[in-house]
């Protein structure tokens, strides 16, 4: 349990869109579970629902922060969020999980004030890298390369996940990319986030600054690292508009100016075939997408938690005990909202 005196952890996963951050965060509670660690969460989604939630079991405190990104729209909620979870339910950590369109230096900041009301720390910046992403971004370049980049940078933990999907010299590449654009902070490979008993204790030890990095070595916070690396580079992100409501069912966040997001919610169960060729063909430029589906021709109208990141899907059976509505979300970069929603009612019509 918490010592009174004690100040409270706090860990940000940062990482790009459908990097791993909620696989690597159900790790996290895990562990911090079988330490008898108290942990609460803070889910900031660019989407009006909270589907990564869906993945968190529900006797842990979490606080939502949806339809905006905390870098920006949000960030003085965020020290409110905090400051609230922690008066109400008193953890031992809180961890953050910010949307992949993040940009972290801003985040720091947003953590950094809430300090002033309550006792947290910020311990680590965890950054989930998507290797085959990463390989692909940096031929490419662009905003999004850079925003990796930035998340790189400012991280104390560096997870470079995917490896699966990595031929032994990209995952060198890969690494060594990372190594470039950030030169103190660890590298674990893994698959699905599966990091070592070691890095784990670290982390849940509240020691995460320590293997390895300057940080320690320096005397120096994660949040004062990131801000040291920051002054040395220009932001590259750029913020558009605060946000776009349709008044249908269905909302357009553009909280960045290359990043966007399409919140659908479907009234009808679709069939499943029909619905994972609709994913596998979504253009390049919808980065990511997920939400609950009822497909109508499966034997009990079962419901599914959808993922979609990089033309790989992924479905999971749920139940969800509360009122948990069918939607889609769609995140990318100026991609045809209505050909989207077209071929969503195309999926929806019941004939
Ligand atoms: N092949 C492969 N897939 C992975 C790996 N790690 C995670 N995934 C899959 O990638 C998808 C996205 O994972 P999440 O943990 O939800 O990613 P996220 O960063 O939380 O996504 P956002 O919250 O949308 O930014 C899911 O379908 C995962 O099952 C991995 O190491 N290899």
């Amino acid at each position: 349990m918490q010592n009174e005196n004690r100040t409270i952890d706090v860990h940000i996963l940062t990482g790009f869109l459908g990097s791993g951050k909620t696989t690597l965060l159900s790790r996290l509670l895990e562990a911090y579970e079988l330490q008898g660690l108290k942990a609460a969460v803070v889910m900031n989604e660019l989407g009006d629902v909270n589907l990564d939630g869906l993945a968190v079991e529900s006797n842990v405190p979490m606080a939502e922060l949806l339809g905006g990104c905390i870098c920006c729209s949000i960030r003085g909620d965020l020290s409110l969020e905090l400051k609230q979870l922690v008066d109400q339910h008193a953890p031992d950590v809180v961890i953050i999980e910010a949307t992949g369109a993040a940009n972290p230096f801003e985040m720091i900041d947003g953590v950094t004030e809430s300090a002033l009301y309550a006792p947290i720390e910020l311990k680590s910046i965890i950054a989930v890298v998507d290797g085959p992403e990463l390989l692909a971004r940096s031929r490419s370049g662009g905003q999004t390369f850079k925003l990796m980049k930035e998340q790189i940078r400012c991280a104390s933990q560096l997870l470079l996940n995917k490896v699966d999907r990595l031929e032994v010299d990209e995952r060198l590449q890969a690494e060594q990319l990372m190594r470039e654009t950030n030169g103190y902070a660890p590298i674990a490979a893994t698959v699905r986030c599966a990091v070592d008993e070691q890095w784990l204790e670290a982390i849940v030890n509240g020691n995460g600054g320590a293997l390895g990095t300057t940080a320690h070595e320096s005397g120096a916070s994660a949040g004062e690292q990131a801000h040291s690396h920051a002054h040395a580079h220009e932001h590259s992100h750029a913020c558009g508009p605060d946000c776009n409501h349709d008044h249908d069912h269905h909302h357009v966040h553009e909280s960045h100016a290359h990043v966007m997001s399409l919140t659908h919610f479907l009234t009808n169960p679709v069939d499943s075939h029909a619905f994972e060729a609709f994913l596998r063909a979504l253009p390049d430029n919808v980065y990511r997408a997920k939400g609950v589906v009822t497909f109508r021709d499966s034997e009990t109208a079962s419901r599914f938690l959808f993922q979609y990141a990089y033309k790989e899907t992924d479905f999971i059976r749920i139940n969800p005990q509360g009122k948990v509505n069918d939607v889609a979300v769609f995140i990318g970069e100026h991609f045809s909202r209505e050909a989207v929603l077209h071929k969503l009612n195309e999926l929806e019509r019941m004939d």
